[in-house]
């Protein structure tokens, strides 16, 4: 790596993989160091960047769009304008959202304006060990394409699948690229921060056309909101339920048990509810969902929601 220059991880994967989990890690590791953070947030609400500002300040957030297609253009001025800061940063990480292609990114890192500024140290995908195998079409061939732009894929979530299953995802990954296998996204410092890891040398592919339209389009979103409280045991059993064509959903929930709002992190069949810190605490429920393209689902699920409704006397 060239110290004059700004070292830039890019962090991709699947919706739900564990990017912010890693991310969360990463600016752990990295406190006292000049690291800002670029979160991506597909959906209307940049939760991510809620979620790792109640760590760090350096946060800068770009959302309601796909990094790598509708937002690019924000992603360059957000770049030139953090390579301007004094003192000058060392690393900047940027947490792609679930939707994106990491490729297009590493080209934006291309752009002569950036090249003298900062340099690409790596591209990490985060892989969800309990469903890269279970994506079809389109999906399937996203998240591949995450995978193949990665020069360290992280097999997360592996307490969720049997040895079986583990050994045919370290088939499917195949032998080009180094993994490391991991519970909660835990990465060994030496993996991303020694910058003397030898690396194969990076030639930037042509891009593979994983879709015809911006990723944007092969997804819809919906953001449900409610100054209501909702009952936990209601709304667990709810998420259990939901159609498959839901990705995601994540946002901040007030639940009735306590009158608090908690973050509800929701993936597959899977939801899980983390008390928000005081600043984070909000009397709104908010809560982005994200569906397969063409979902049409919507009012059935707002139904839902109100269902899970407590009314107080
Ligand atoms: N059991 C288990 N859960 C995990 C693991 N890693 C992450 N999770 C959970 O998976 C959920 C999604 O994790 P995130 O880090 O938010 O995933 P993400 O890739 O940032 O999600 P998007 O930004 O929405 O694409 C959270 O509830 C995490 O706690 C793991 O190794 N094991």
């Amino acid at each position: 790596m060239d110290a004059q220059r700004i070292a830039v991880t890019v962090v991709s994967g699947f919706l739900g993989a564990g990017k912010t989990t890693l991310l969360n890690r990463m600016v752990r590791r990295a406190q006292g160091s000049r690291l800002a953070v670029i979160v991506n947030d597909f959906g209307e609400l940049n939760i991510d960047a809620a979620i790792v500002s109640e760590v760090t300040d350096a946060v800068y957030s770009l959302q309601n769009g796909c990094i790598c297609c509708t937002v690019q253009e924000d992603l360059l001025a957000q770049l030139g304008s953090l390579a301007q800061l004094e003192p000058r940063l060392e690393r900047i990480v940027i947490e792609c959202s679930g939707v994106s292609d990491p490729q297009r990114i590493v080209q934006t890192l291309a752009y002569p304006q950036l090249r003298s500024q900062m340099q690409l140290d790596m591209v990490i995908t985060v892989v969800d060990a309990t469903r890269h195998l279970q994506l079809e079409g389109e999906y399937a061939r996203l998240a591949r394409a995450q995978v193949a732009a990665a020069d360290l894929l992280l097999l997360n979530k592996t307490d969720l699948v049997d040895e079986q299953q583990l050994q045919a995802l370290r088939e499917a990954l195949g032998q080009r690229t180094r993994v490391h296998e991991s519970v909660q996204s835990q990465l060994p410092d030496a993996l991303w921060l020694d910058t003397e890891l030898e690396l194969e040398p990076r030639t930037l592919k042509p891009l593979t056309r994983v879709s015809d339209d911006d990723h944007g389009e092969m997804f819809s979103s919906w953001l449900w909101q409610s100054d209501a409280a909702l009952d936990v045991e209601g709304l667990r059993g709810w998420l259990q339920a939901l159609p498959s064509d839901v990705f995601r959903v994540k946002g901040l929930v007030v639940l009735a048990q306590g009158n608090k709002a908690h973050w509800l992190q929701h993936v597959g069949t899977r939801s899980q509810f983390l008390p928000a810190t005081d600043e984070a605490q909000a009397r709104v429920t908010r809560l982005v969902f994200i569906a397969r393209r063409g979902f049409d689902g919507w009012d059935a699920l707002g139904q839902g929601l109100d269902a899970c409704k407590v009314v107080r006397p």
